[in-house]
């Protein structure tokens, strides 16, 4: 079984992989954020680095499906097609060029084209898509505290939040690789709330065992 998990940049990926994978006794496949050498130069200078960071996240979320389809059960933390998602809307506000989304297009695809493993398997089982406002995902960066990510220190931010927040929902009414569930972290706390992960576990159970997964 593999499932992905999709959603805003805050919205609680990574936490609920684990929890996930725990609670399901697979493996979790993390994007791991504070090692990732570009993200702080994409900040600083999006137009310069949109390209390089998209190039550096796709080698990386390809390596982790090639790792993921090798195990029978799995958990990833994000989808290799929000990936494309985020470029598309950065070359929308003018940080790539149509050339350079072209060839991340195809180079995307044609990767996609030669994972070693049966077709039906290169997609999720099922796709566990974390919906969150504004306002919610502006509380966990915050927390979080990722200098790069505050809007209080690059006020652009908030544009560009807003603009990956209304693109995601109009992605996740479109996706259709997969089987596809919301969650919405505005009302369910997984992280510190344990009445509300077992809350979340079970909708995520129910979902499974009604598509003879679980
Ligand atoms: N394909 C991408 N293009 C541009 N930026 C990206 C891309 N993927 C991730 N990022 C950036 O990387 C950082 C980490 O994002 P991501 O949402 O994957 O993890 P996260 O913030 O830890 O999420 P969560 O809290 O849900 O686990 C964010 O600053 C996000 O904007």
């Amino acid at each position: 079984m593999m499932i992905v998990l999709s959603g805003m940049i805050g919205a609680g990926k990574s936490s609920l992989t684990t929890i996930l994978a725990e609670h399901l006794g697979t493996q979790a496949f993390y994007e791991q954020v504070d090692d990732n050498p570009v993200l702080p130069l994409f900040y600083a200078d999006p137009k310069k680095y949109a390209f390089l960071l998209q190039i550096y996240f796709l080698n990386k979320r390809f390596a982790s499906i090639k790792r993921a389809l090798a195990d029978d059960n799995n958990v990833l933390d994000r989808s290799i097609y929000e990936d494309s998602l985020f470029f598309h809307i950065n070359a929308d506000m003018g940080r790539a060029t149509e050339q350079e989304v072209q060839v991340y297009d195809e180079l995307l695809d044609n990767m996609m084209e030669e994972l070693p493993y049966a077709a039906h398997k290169k997609a999720p089982d099922l796709l566990v898509h974390l919906e969150i406002s504004y306002d919610k995902m502006l509380e966990h960066i915050k927390k979080r505290g990722r200098s790069y990510e505050q809007p209080e220190n690059d006020s652009s931010l908030v544009g560009y939040y807003h603009n990956l927040l209304d693109r995601y929902d109009a992605w996740y009414q479109n996706y259709n690789y997969s089987p596809k569930m919301q969650i919405n972290c505005d009302q369910l706390d997984f992280v510190d709330n344990p009445v509300d992960r077992q809350k979340v576990l079970a909708l995520i159970d129910e979902q499974l065992k009604k598509r003879g997964t679980l």
